[in-house]
Order: structure tokens, then C-alpha cells, then sequence
């Protein structure tokens, strides 16, 4: 009984009083964040207030810059970045199982590749795919490996609007099939109310807005409780939301 309250309260992410910075410049200045199992959290913030320094410093990826503060993350952490960075001399199903071990490997990235709607492109090579395809490759890279937080750095930054709207349902499905917490860096206000059970807003810093979407899926642009949350949101961004 003792052990399954634990295991309910323990968040899969867990961060305090970050600090982290570049020569003399802070960044991010005693900044807390906890995500819960299964979460799907999206960060909003101006251009250069930290976001892509908060997700390294998850990912483990910024080992060089001073900083101080505690970071708890899981062993599983899959990463995702706007642009795909699959192996261009590799096929397909060998960038999505790549430094994956076992005999089912294979199998296993055939039926990531399926769930991400690319089933029979096993053999093509990255070049041939478009960049809606490639980050749908990626996804399946990082989903394949059953992670228990998926970072995503703007996945969907480079691509057209409407490729934007399908990964964001193919993202959306992804996380409620397999479970990781997520962590979405975006500068779009309504792909991050669209997808997250929770917004929060990186300000001077730290978290300055921490707001729950309480809307039901699939989300619509033109319901009145979608408009307040953008209004909210883009006011706390510091953009004229009239
Ligand atoms: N390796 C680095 N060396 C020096 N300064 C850096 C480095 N990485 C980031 N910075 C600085 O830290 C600040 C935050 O950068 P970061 O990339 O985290 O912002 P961001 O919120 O992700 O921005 P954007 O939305 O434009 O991608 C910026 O002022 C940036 O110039």
C-alpha cells in the first residue's frame, strides 16, 4: 500500500531550483518544474528566455555549462529536435533501431514504423522521404525504445501547417498508446494548448504560468475555453493578445 502512494506521487520529472548559465549571463534562475507519469507538458517562452537550455539540461546534454540545482529524470529519455537527425547513410528501419540490442529489434522498428504510418518504407533511404516523413521516422526511433520521458525540441517547427495538424494527432496518439511523460518545447501557443494536459510559460528564468488545459481531446481552435487559454498564454508571452 506504502509503495503504490510512492509510486502514484513520485513524478517522472523532477527539478529544483535550477540554475544554469553562460559565461556571466543567467539563464535560467532557480527554476522548479515537476512532471507527472504520463504527463504531456508543453513550454512556452520568448525567443532566448531558456527553453532549449531547460530541455539539454534534461536531456543531459549541456554537461559543460555552470549551473547548480537538482534534476531527476528517468533512465528512459528519448529525445526528439526539429530537424530528424537520422544517419543519411542508413535505411529507415536501421536509423530506428539503431543501438537497440535483441533478436526482436527488427521487428519491433517494423511495428514503430507501422504506428507512424510508414509501413512498407523500410528500405528507403532518409532522402527519399519528406521532412513530415523524416519526423515521423524520428518519433518511431524514440517510441521504439519505450521511453519514460520523450523531450521534443520544436519537432514540428520546419514543417508546413497542415503536416503540422497530422503529427500533431500522430504525436497526440503516440503518447496516449505508450505512456512517456513529455516534455514540448514550442513557440506556437495553440499547438501547445492543442496537445498538453498542462502549459507552462518560461519567464525571466523560471516558470512564470503554470496552467492546466482542462478541455477535452480532440481540441478545437473555435471553443470559447480555447480563446482564453490562447489569451492567457500570449499575455503572459508579453504579446498583444487583443
Ligand atoms: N552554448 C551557448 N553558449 C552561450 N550562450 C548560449 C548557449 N546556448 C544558449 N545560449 C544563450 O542562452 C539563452 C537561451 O537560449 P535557448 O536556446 O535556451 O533559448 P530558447 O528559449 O530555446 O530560444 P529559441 O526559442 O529562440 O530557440 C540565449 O540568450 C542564448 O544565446
Amino acid at each position: 500500500m506504502a509503495l503504490d502512494t510512492q509510486r502514484v506521487t513520485t513524478p517522472a520529472v523532477r527539478v529544483r531550483d535550477l540554475v544554469r548559465g553562460f559565461g556571466s549571463t543567467a539563464v535560467l534562475r532557480g527554476l522548479d518544474l515537476d512532471i507527472a507519469p504520463g504527463q504531456f507538458v508543453a513550454l512556452l517562452g520568448r525567443s532566448g528566455s531558456g527553453k532549449s537550455t531547460l530541455l539539454r539540461a534534461l536531456a543531459g546534454l549541456d554537461r559543460g555549462v555552470a549551473g547548480t540545482g537538482e534534476i531527476d529524470v528517468p533512465d528512459q529519455v528519448a529525445v526528439v529536435f526539429q530537424d530528424s537527425r537520422l544517419l543519411p547513410w542508413q535505411r529507415v528501419l536501421p536509423n530506428v533501431v539503431i543501438g537497440l540490442d535483441g533478436p526482436n529489434a527488427d521487428r519491433l522498428g517494423r511495428d514503430a514504423l507501422a504506428e507512424v504510418g510508414l509501413a512498407g518504407r523500410e528500405r528507403a533511404w532518409p532522402r527519399e522521404l519528406s521532412g513530415g516523413e523524416q519526423q515521423r521516422v524520428a518519433l518511431a526511433r524514440s517510441l521504439v525504445r519505450e521511453p519514460a520521458l520523450l523531450l521534443a525540441d520544436e519537432p514540428f517547427g520546419a514543417l508546413d501547417a497542415l503536416t503540422r495538424i497530422r503529427m500533431h494527432a500522430l504525436l497526440r496518439e503516440l503518447c496516449q498508446r505508450h505512456g512517456p511523460a513529455v516534455l514540448l518545447v514550442t513557440h506556437d501557443v495553440d499547438e501547445a494548448i492543442v496537445l498538453a494536459d498542462r502549459v507552462v510559460v518560461l519567464v525571466d528564468g523560471a516558470i512564470a504560468v503554470d496552467r492546466p488545459i482542462e478541455l477535452a481531446q480532440p481540441r478545437s481552435h473555435r471553443d470559447p475555453a480555447f480563446l482564453s487559454y490562447r489569451y492567457e498564454l500570449l499575455t503572459a508571452l508579453g504579446v498583444d493578445a487583443e
